[in-house]
C-alpha cells in the first residue's frame, strides 16, 4: 500500500503512528500528500495526538483507503503561488489570513505593597516604557498641594461630589484617608479597557485586600517587596519624607503588610539599585497573563 511511503514533516513524536509492520521514516519534502495523510497530520497535530498514540494502526488503514482519489502535489521547489493553490485545494479549503489566537483581554493589574518599597517608582518607570497601560488617576476629597496636578496627580473633587460618587456607586473602592476621601473611578476604568488598555492600580494592602474581594481572580495582583527589611528601612530614610514617627508606624506596619502576601498572584523583588529589573519583571508578568489561553475576564 503505498500510503505507507506517504509521511509528512511531522514532529519525530509523530512517527509513532506508523504501522509497526513499517520501518519508521520520515520523508521531509512529502511528494505525495493525500486528504488521508493531510487528515492525519491534522489528527496528530491537534488534540488527536495524544488519543491516537494507542491506535495507529486502525487509523493509517482508514486513511489509506482515500489516496489514490487526489492528484499529486507539485515539489516543494515548485513556484510558492503554485504550491499554495496545490496545498489548499488539496486540503479542501483556502488558507485563511484571519489570526488564529483571539486578541488579547486587556487586564486589571494591581500593584500594592509595603510604604516605601518603591511602588510609585516602579509605575512611574513602566509608564515611561510601555504603551497601553493606563494608570488610574484616584479621586480624592482633599485639596490639592502646590504643585500637583488635576487629573494627573488625582482627580480633585468637593467632599460633597465624593459623596455623591459613593452614593451612585461610581467608585470601585473607596477609603477615608485622615478624613479625607480617596477612591478609584470606576468608569474611568471602563473607559481605557474598551480602548483596549491594560489598568494599573496603585493602593496599599489594605485597598489590595479590599479589591480582591471586589474583582476575586479577575485581576492580578502583584506584592512588591524589597530584598529584605533593612533596605526597605533604608529607603525610607533616604527617601527624606518622614518624621521619626512616621518612619515608626510605616515600618511596624511593613511587619504586618508583609504577612498578606500569601494573597497576591505573584511576588516581585524590588532590590536596591535594580528598579529596572523588577520592572522588566512585573511587564513580564502582564505579558504572560494577557497569553494565557484562558485569559482573567473583568466586569466592573
Ligand atoms: N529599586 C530601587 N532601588 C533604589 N531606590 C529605589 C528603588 N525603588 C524605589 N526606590 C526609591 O525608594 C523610595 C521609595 O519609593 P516609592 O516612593 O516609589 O515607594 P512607595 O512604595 O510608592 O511608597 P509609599 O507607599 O510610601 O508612597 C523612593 O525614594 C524611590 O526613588
Amino acid at each position: 500500500m503505498f500510503i505507507r511511503r506517504i509521511v509528512c514533516s511531522l514532529p519525530h513524536s509523530n512517527l509513532l503512528l506508523l504501522p509497526s509492520s513499517s520501518p519508521p521514516l520520515l520523508l521531509s519534502t512529502p511528494r505525495t500528500i493525500t486528504a488521508a495523510a493531510a487528515d492525519l497530520v491534522h489528527r496528530n497535530t491537534r488534540s488527536g495526538f495524544r488519543q491516537s498514540r494507542s491506535r495507529p494502526h486502525r487509523m493509517m488503514a482508514s486513511s489509506c483507503r482515500t489516496t489514490d482519489a487526489f492528484a499529486p502535489l507539485p515539489p516543494s521547489t515548485a513556484d510558492k503561488v503554485e504550491l499554495v493553490r496545490a496545498l489548499e485545494s488539496t486540503l479542501g479549503s483556502s488558507f485563511s489570513s484571519e489570526p488564529l489566537a483571539p486578541p488579547p483581554n486587556p487586564q486589571i493589574i494591581v500593584i500594592s505593597g509595603p510604604s516605601g518599597v518603591g511602588k510609585d517608582a516602579v509605575i512611574k518607570k513602566l509608564q515611561e516604557i510601555r504603551q497601553g497601560i493606563h494608570f488610574v488617576v484616584t479621586a480624592t476629597s482633599r485639596a490639592k498641594r502646590p504643585g500637583e496636578v488635576d487629573g494627573k496627580d488625582y482627580h480633585f473633587v468637593t467632599k460633597e461630589k465624593f459623596l455623591s460618587m459613593i452614593e451612585r456607586n461610581e467608585l470601585l473602592e473607596y477609603a477615608l484617608v485622615y478624613g479625607e476621601y480617596k477612591g478609584v473611578p470606576k468608569q474611568q476604568i471602563r473607559d481605557f479597557m474598551s480602548k483596549g488598555f491594560d489598568i494599573v492600580l496603585r493602593v496599599d494592602i489594605q485597598g489590595a485586600t479590599t479589591l480582591r474581594s471586589i474583582l476575586g481572580r479577575s485581576a492580578v495582583f502583584i506584592f512588591l517587596v524589597a530584598e529584605n527589611e533593612s533596605a526597605l528601612v533604608n529607603r525610607l530614610i533616604d527617601r527624606k519624607t518622614e518624621t521619626t514617627d512616621m518612619l515608626l508606624i510605616r515600618i511596624a506596619m511593613a511587619r504586618e503588610e508583609i504577612k498578606h502576601m500569601v494573597d497576591f498572584d505573584y511576588v516581585v523583588v524590588n532590590a536596591q539599585g535594580k528598579l529596572n529589573d523588577t520592572v522588566k519583571l512585573v511587564e513580564s508578568i502582564i505579558d504572560s497573563e494577557k497569553a494565557k489561553v484562558t485569559p482573567r475576564i473583568v466586569s466592573i
